[in-house]
């Protein structure tokens, strides 16, 4: 397994830089299919580069943005990642972007779970995943000890699965590994000196006990301190 490592100046900087690379690769896309679909996470990383991407110039009303997982909380809920989405990312010139949701009303992730693959079926693969890692070196919300981890990182997953961790305050829904996997450009997001050890103490686990190693090959992960 082989990944990029570009280690920047300050978040700043890795922001900015990091969003012109996905809007290239989006415009790449673009220019020999018809639409492109964006994964991207929630969380507290991807805010400053949802900030700098919202502004690139291109066809966005060709994009199908969607997050890459999302905890199972209305948009109400400051914990919602899609009303982060909405705040930072589908703003400015990104707004003409057409949004997959991973989030409908309801009681459990079980109650939409069909209905919200098959609106995200017809997308894939994606063009460009953006992801995070936690500190137990989950990506999207398929964490070690989740209830759902040895199927969401099996090759004939579904798109979606219902998820439930010990690390995961209310219940998850997430893109599996191979949805995930299947990307044609994979960026991961991580900044400190923690995560960093974090990312370089994976290396050789199984998937099963370190969940990134199952979506870091040919990526290009993107560090600032
Ligand atoms: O909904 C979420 O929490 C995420 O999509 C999750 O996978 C996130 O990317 C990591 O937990 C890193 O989170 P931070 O960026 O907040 O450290």
């Amino acid at each position: 397994m082989t990944y990029d490592f570009k280690e920047y100046a300050d978040r700043e900087m890795l922001a900015i830089d990091l969003a012109s690379q996905i809007a290239g690769e989006l415009r790449a896309a673009l220019s020999h299919q018809d639409r492109a679909a964006l994964a991207v996470p929630g969380g507290t990383s991807p805010g400053p580069v949802f900030d700098a991407l919202c502004a690139a110039d291109l066809d966005w009303s060709r994009v199908d943005v969607l997050l890459t997982d999302e905890r199972w909380v209305p948009e109400s809920s400051d914990r919602s990642n899609t009303r982060l989405l909405r705040e930072r990312l589908l703003t400015d010139r990104a707004s003409a972007a057409r949004l997959l949701p991973l989030y409908a009303e309801a009681e459990t992730p079980e109650d939409k779970l069909a209905e919200l693959a098959d609106a995200i079926a017809p997308s894939l693969p994606l063009a460009v995943v953006l992801l995070g890692m936690g500190a137990d070196m989950h990506t999207a919300s398929i964490f070690p000890e989740a209830d759902k981890l040895e199927e969401a990182l099996s090759p004939d997953a579904p798109i979606l699965l219902p998820m439930r961790a010990p690390g995961a305050p209310e219940p998850r829904i997430t893109l599996s590994a191979s949805a995930l996997d299947g990307a044609m450009k994979k960026h991961i997001l991580i900044y400190g000196r923690e995560k960093r050890e974090v990312l370089a103490k994976a290396k050789g686990l199984p998937a099963i006990e370190a969940p990134i190693n199952a979506i870091l090959d040919e990526a290009t992960v993107h560090w600032a301190e």
